[in-house]
């Protein structure tokens, strides 16, 4: 613990010796009353509130392990003033973690969604940084890491809340704010910051002399979200650059209890906090849940008629990607529901964003939105949280129903599941996780369908089809995407019927659908053929341009459509086109073996060489039967062989070409391109895109992109030249 040191800011003399006095007070005071470590102080007898408090009359101090009021707890007096007269009484999770992260130690706090753990990190915080006596001189004395850009101005108000009668600076440093050049400026005055991992690595990256060396205190919210792939990079990369010799601070709802995530943050001797691991249930006991099963082609009309039936109630639905969300947001706007309709989503400007966010903090409202509001956000009395698609795993639902029956506030969920994805009811309900969620039949009898309404829309605003295609396509993205292939299946989607819903009308092509559907195909026709290959008979010919095709079709941009033709029923019946039998016969002519005499038909046509053996002249021709068996073989043999290598060459090309052009079109295109995640916030899981992750939307950051870019060309260069050295070969040999 750093001892207080002369004060060098400018202030009256009595509040400075009073300041030195209050610290040393707090510090003593501390000492003689911290916790056991691993002790619970929730099994400590509270004091009564009228006991005294501070230096007792016999020269003791009065115990805080237990204690119930903020007032009870060796904190300052300026952030008891902050505190009051709002917060006065403690939640579970900071009486039972405040006595140990006053005394400095390393804690890991599990609480339930909404149940008070934002003030548990930040009275800590601020008093560490206070009895430190920390100046504008000192720096960085306290980082506080959110995974969203929202959650971190949350915590930055408040920080500031709390922290109003201190003299501490606090600044936010979050992605999309085009002032990076004034934030270098101030960056290095700041003693607490609050920031998305991405712009505190670029802070550390670019900022000069950006010093953390100082380091008193970090802390993680939403811990697990942070130290998951996401953000592997971001945060591997900031804690290599912190002191090991700081305290740490990790809070979720649903916490990391992995060795190897603790390993990477160097803790020492974490206290373990879960305070409702022993209640019956991991969410909010005032929340009412429920799952209904909703047909994919019934999801739009059913959130429509909930929303028609639920006009005076603050609504938030989750839906799965952006598109989906303005798509839903658009569409239902010239519907007219008679409620505000807003939409949030990472790929919305940052003011914006904010925007939506205070204004469906304040007003009854509909809010559509990704996952980026799923975790943390603190919208005040949210009475329902419709997820209309599936939450990727149970610790997402968790965090989605949170978001409602906050602290003391009752709320209801309802989750949309399709007959495919019921194996997620069965997930949730099982005993181990503790979710009371019942599973209810929909009122089909007061369903209002709109698709009908949908189709007069997009036949109105041409914009909208392309948007309902966009929709169409990134959610079957998202649902490929998804890892728990026992919930999410794309071949079991009625994906007509779901183009239909959307008021489209046709089915969209969408290209790994195809490759999906050709996967199930040839794995099925590779049982027929291994079955017909010990009947000793010979594969039917369309057989083999279907595995052609699947392994053809490997890249699934959805961006590029090609003019393939494929449909998919719920019974997944493939129309594939021929191969190209120019490709064919080049093939052929290329990798003729040496002798081999080509064949022309009477319009001068090559005829393949296995149509030559099955030609009747040539029939005659031949000494014996078995020889042309051999022969056959053989040559088929060779070809498959063939076959084989230019499909690989091919696809490689392919992949090439396909990321230049998405390259190029990142570029052009910011506004419409694809949504390969759910969604692209900081917040969104899924490896870390480096040109998108922490140089963001500043001006900067169009230039780093565009080191990322030709960097990437560059790779591309030296692949293509691999690519070309290998045909070439594969030519003369
Ligand atoms: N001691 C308290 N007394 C009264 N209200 C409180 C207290 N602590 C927190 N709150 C209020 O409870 C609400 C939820 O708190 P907070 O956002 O910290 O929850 P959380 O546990 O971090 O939730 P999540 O897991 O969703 O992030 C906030 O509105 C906050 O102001």
């Amino acid at each position: 613990m750093r001892r207080p040191k002369p004060k060098k800011s400018i202030g009256p003399k009595h509040r400075r010796i009073s300041e030195a006095e209050e610290i040393e007070l707090l510090d003593a005071w501390i000492e003689a009353g911290k916790p056991d470590s691993g002790s619970n102080p929730l099994a400590f007898p509270p004091p009564p509130p009228s006991a005294p408090v501070g230096r007792l009359a016999d020269g003791g101090f009065s115990p805080y392990a237990g204690c119930k009021l903020f007032r009870q707890l060796p904190i300052s007096q300026k952030t008891k003033d902050g505190l009051r007269p709002k917060y006065t009484e403690m939640s579970e999770i900071q009486r039972a973690s405040l006595p140990h992260t006053l005394s400095g130690r390393d804690v890991l706090g599990a609480a339930k969604t909404g149940s008070g753990k934002t003030l548990a990190f930040i009275i800590p915080v601020i008093e560490r940084l206070y009895r430190a006596r920390w100046g504008p001189e000192d720096g960085v004395g306290c980082i506080i890491i959110s995974p969203t850009k929202e959650l971190a101005g949350q915590l930055f108000e408040e920080l500031k809340f709390v922290g109003k009668h201190h003299s501490l600076s606090a600044g936010l440093l979050i992605g999309g704010r085009k002032d990076v050049d004034a934030e270098k400026e101030r960056v290095n005055y700041l003693n607490l910051l609050v920031c998305t991992p991405g712009r505190l690595l670029q802070h550390m990256n670019e900022t000069p002399n950006f010093e953390c060396s100082d380091l008193q205190i970090l802390v993680l919210d939403e811990a697990d979200r942070i130290l998951d792939a996401g953000f592997k990079y971001e945060v591997d990369a900031i804690i290599s650059q912190l002191p090991k010799h700081r305290q740490t601070l990790l809070f979720s709802a649903t916490q990391t209890k992995s060795v190897k995530d603790l390993a990477r943050l160097s803790l020492k001797d974490p206290e373990y906090i879960s305070v409702h691991s022993e209640s019956l249930t991991a969410t909010p006991e005032r929340l009412k849940q429920i799952a209904m099963e909703v047909p994919l082609d019934q999801k739009l009309s059913m959130l429509w008629s909930f929303i028609k039936t639920h006009l005076h109630s603050k609504i938030l639905v989750f839906l799965s990607t952006c598109k989906q969300v303005k798509f839903v947001y658009e569409t239902f706007k010239k519907l007219r529901p008679g409620i505000p309709l807003k939409c949030l989503h990472g790929r919305m400007k940052q003011v914006v964003r904010m925007a939506i966010y205070s204004e469906f903090c304040e007003k009854t409202s509909v809010l559509f939105s990704t996952d980026v509001a799923s975790r943390g956000l603190d919208f005040p009395a949210v009475d329902w949280v419709v997820q209309v698609d599936c939450p990727e795993d149970i610790p997402a639902y968790i965090h989605r129903v949170g978001r409602t029956a906050r602290f003391a506030s009752e709320g209801k969920s309802v989750l949309f599941l399709l007959p495919s994805e019921l194996e997620m009811f069965r997930k949730l309900q099982a005993v181990e996780t503790k979710i009371p969620i019942q599973l209810r039949k929909a009122n089909t009898q007061r369903l209002q369908s709109i698709s009908g309404l949908l189709s007069s829309l997009l036949v109105k605003y041409p914009a909208l089809t392309e948007l309902a295609k966009a929709t169409f396509k990134t959610y079957l993205r998202s649902i490929k995407k998804q890892k728990d292939k026992e919930v999410f299946d794309l071949l079991k989607l009625p994906i007509d019927d779901f183009a239909a819903s959307l008021g489209l009308p046709m089915t969209p092509k969408v290209r790994f659908m195809q490759q999906k559907a050709s996967d199930k195909i040839a794995s099925d026709s590779d049982e027929a053929t291994d079955l017909r290959e010990a009947n000793g008979s010979r594969p039917a010919s369309g057989e083999k341009q279907i595995l052609d095709r699947s392994q053809e079709e490997e890249d699934d941009d959805v961006l590029f459509p090609k003019e393939t033709s494929v449909e998919v029923e719920d019974n997944p019946a493939v129309v594939l086109p021929l191969k190209n039998p120019k490709k064919k016969k080049m093939k052929i002519n290329v990798h003729r073996p040496i002798g081999t005499r080509i064949k022309y038909d009477d319009e001068g046509n090559v005829i393949p060489p296995l149509a030559a053996l099955a030609d009747s002249e040539n029939l005659n021709l031949l000494v014996k039967p078995d020889k042309v068996k051999e022969r056959y073989e053989k040559l088929k043999e060779e070809m498959k062989q063939r076959d084989k290598e230019d499909k690989v060459l091919n696809r490689q090309r392919l992949r090439e070409k396909r990321t230049k052009e998405k390259m190029k079109l990142k570029r052009w295109r910011e506004e419409d391109e694809e949504d390969d995640d759910p969604d692209l916030d900081e917040a969104e899981n899924g490896a870390p895109k480096k040109s998108k992750l922490y140089f963001d939307s500043d001006d900067s950051a169009d230039e780093k992109r565009e080191d990322v870019n030709l960097k990437t060309d560059a790779i591309s260069l030296a692949e293509q030249e691999a690519l070309a050295l290998k045909l070439l070969n594969s030519m003369h040999s």
